[in-house]
């Protein structure tokens, strides 16, 4: 079973208690997502393959690690997941994105997929999927789908904050697929919102309700 990291510093918690506020508007809340996407693609990159490399400085040439080169794609579930891509890219600049478009029907919590454009070399690369909220994990478990038929098999799902319920899900339906998150909340209430949670991350993203 690939691994669940609940990315636990300080910076990471004190972040995420601020978009938690309720009285913290797009702007801030878009500035937050973005410098919290960054954070947990520092802890989510830190098995990247390396090679030794000669350098050479002012003072020698000497041997030096550099990332090995390897493919990798950032792939936002939209509309919430757009929110994230900007940090990730900051840390990545040479990423591809494709995107994955689904909302969730407000009566079945069931995903409805509405878009899919990924880079044409998606089997090559790692992706790292993102959706700020995990919450039932069906748009998760769809996406990783998604992204498995059109050959994807290193896949990584970075996460904001997620239920339990959510992380079991997509443990069971993908237990290849590591989950990096700022944290497992209690757990989801009758809407299908996580508790304590932020609210719908898309809508305060956005603006819209
Ligand atoms: O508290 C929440 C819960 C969900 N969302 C949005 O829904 C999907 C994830 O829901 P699943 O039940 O895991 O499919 C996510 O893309 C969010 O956009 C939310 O914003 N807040
Ligand atoms: O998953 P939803 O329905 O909240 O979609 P969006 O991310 O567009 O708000
Ligand atoms: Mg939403």
């Amino acid at each position: 079973m690939a691994e669940v990291i609940e990315v636990k510093h300080p910076l990471v918690q004190h972040k995420l208690t601020m978009i938690r506020n309720e009285a913290v508007g797009t702007k801030d809340f878009r500035a937050l997502v973005d410098e919290l996407a960054m954070l947990l693609t520092y802890e989510a990159s830190a098995d990247l393959p390396m090679e030794t490399i000669s350098v050479k400085t002012p003072v020698q040439e000497t041997k030096a690690q550099s990332l090995a080169g390897k493919k990798l794609a950032v792939v936002p579930i939209l509309r919430a997941g757009l929110g994230m891509v900007d940090g990730i890219l900051q840390l990545i600049p040479a990423a591809k994105v494709g995107h994955i478009g689904m909302y969730r029907d407000e009566e079945t919590l069931e995903p409805v997929e509405y878009f899919v454009k990924l880079p044409e070399d998606i089997a090559q690369r790692e992706v790292l999927l993102i959706d700020p909220m995990l919450a039932t994990g069906g748009s998760a478990k769809d996406a990783i789908n998604a992204l498995k038929v059109r050959g994807a098999t290193q896949i990584k799902l970075i996460t904001l904050v997620s239920a339990p319920e959510g992380i079991k899900a997509v443990q069971e339906a993908h237990p290849d697929v590591a989950i990096v998150t700022a944290s497992i909340d209690e757990g989801l209430n009758e809407d299908g919102y996580i508790v304590p949670g932020l609210g719908d991350a898309g809508d305060r993203l956005f603006g819209t309700h």
